[in-house]
């Protein structure tokens, strides 16, 4: 299973590699505007889904949020520690 620390190893590789056909990189190209608008699809998503869906549905929408999140902080340069410093 994926863990968030994993997931955003994954997507910092595939960003510095520029991995052709990933959706991470395309995402990243289009800047933090339209992954700004990602996280708050996704954010949505999940709210709607908690109230009014199953609990697996609810978990299904916020990991596309957690993913969107990590994309966000890509695109901004932040690492893990930048943001946990904070928790
Ligand atoms: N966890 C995710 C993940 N969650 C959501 N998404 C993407 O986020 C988008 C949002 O999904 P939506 O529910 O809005 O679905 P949609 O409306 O059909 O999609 P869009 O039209 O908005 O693209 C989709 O395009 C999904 O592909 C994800 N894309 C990738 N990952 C993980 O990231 C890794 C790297 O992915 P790539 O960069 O694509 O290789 C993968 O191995 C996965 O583990």
């Amino acid at each position: 299973m994926k863990t968030f620390d994993a997931l955003f190893e994954e997507l910092s590789a595939k960003a510095a590699a520029r991995t052709p056909g990933s959706g991470t990189v395309a995402a990243l190209e289009r800047g933090v505007h339209s992954i700004g608008k990602k996280v708050v699809e996704e954010a949505a998503e999940s709210w709607m889904a908690a109230e009014h869906e199953s609990p697996e549905r609810a978990a299904e929408e916020i990991s596309q949020l957690l993913y969107q999140v990590q994309v966000l902080m890509l695109a901004k340069g932040l690492t893990l520690s930048d943001v946990y410093r904070y928790l």
